[in-house]
């Protein structure tokens, strides 16, 4: 099986071919919780800028000056490595937030470095375009209503997570993170040359998302589960990293604002679908997802937001 790629060149919502490309991307989304778009937003230029000199020049600093953009204050910034037994490094960078994104270069290089800052800026503005459009686009086919649509769009804000991943040793047989679901609304992947990540289909094999330079793969987390009432179910992917190379790929999950509650949109509960999630703020879901009752779940959103779940007398 191959997951069916959905050109979105040059399209807006007055092209002539919007409505047949909604259709796909929802079809895309329904079947599989994810769409893999193929798209110019990202140059060549800015593809080189980001991978082959911002990349490099920020994974090559030594722990201790990584270390320092970790912020007590907000799960959704700083540095993490060897998670879970998890072979990689991440920053997590406010996306849609000039100063944030200064900040974080600055902890680097004190005196500043325009063309890193630049570089992401441009990285941010152009993914958070595309994965406005495809959230845009599932939700038009999906049957919601364009004013509602605009209102949730407004609602979001957006991470860049930069992941590299080691050479794993060969008795781990690759695989480098585990099967799992993310805990976002959407979240778009970036691939870079070195292959890796791969989704589970319905029959439960895995297909390979090839890393073509001009594709970007964005894949339904559990929130937006909650958003479309359970017609989008939430991507199960893992990664297998290469024995023989290093792997980096560049992340952009989109969460609601904070404070605000994720609910389902309206005119995706009716009598024939009544409601199965109780809202949820972002926070709300990530700290449950990651406390120790979270970890142990196999479907946190069910657990912390299904209408079904039992409550004790
Ligand atoms: O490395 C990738 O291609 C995907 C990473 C991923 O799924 C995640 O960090 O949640
Ligand atoms: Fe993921």
């Amino acid at each position: 099986m191959e997951i069916t790629k959905i050109d979105l060149r040059g399209l807006n919502p007055s092209s002539p071919g919007w409505g047949k490309a909604c259709a796909a991307v929802t079809a895309s989304m329904v079947a599989h919780g994810c769409v893999v778009v193929v798209h110019d937003a990202i140059s060549p230029g800015l593809r080189r800028a980001v991978f082959d000199r911002a990349m490099p020049e920020l994974f090559s600093f030594p722990v201790e000056t990584k270390q320092r953009t970790v912020s007590p204050s907000s799960a959704l910034q700083g540095y993490v490595n060897k998670i879970h037994g998890v072979d990689f490094e991440s920053f997590i960078v406010k996306a849609d937030d000039a100063r944030c994104v200064h900040d974080f270069t600055n902890i680097f290089w004190p005196q500043g470095n325009p063309e890193f800052s630049n570089t992401i800026e441009a990285l941010a503005r152009k993914i958070i375009e595309v994965e406005d459009m495809v959230e845009k686009m599932t939700l038009e086919g999906l049957g919601v209503r364009e004013e509602n649509i605009a209102a949730h769009l407004d609602a979001l804000t957006h991470s860049l997570r930069f992941q590299q991943y080691s050479i794993p040793e060969e008795s781990k047989m690759g695989v480098t993170l585990p099967r799992h679901t993310d805990p976002t609304l959407v979240t778009a992947i970036v691939q870079h040359e070195v292959e890796g990540l791969e989704m589970q289909a319905k029959d439960g094999s895995w297909v390979k998302i090839p890393p073509e330079a001009d594709t970007i793969t964005f894949v339904a987390g559990d929130l937006f589960a909650l958003l479309t009432n359970g017609r989008v179910r939430p991507s199960v992917h893992r990664v297998r990293t290469p024995t023989n190379r290093e792997r980096i790929v560049i992340l952009c999950p989109a969460w609601g604002k904070n404070g605000v509650a994720i609910n389902a949109m309206d005119e995706l509960v009716d009598e024939e679908n009544p409601p199965k999630y109780n809202p949820v703020t972002t926070d709300e879901f990530l700290q449950f997802r990651y406390s120790g009752e979270g970890l142990k779940s196999s479907d946190p959103l069910e657990d912390l937001c299904g209408v079904h779940k039992c409550v004790d007398p």
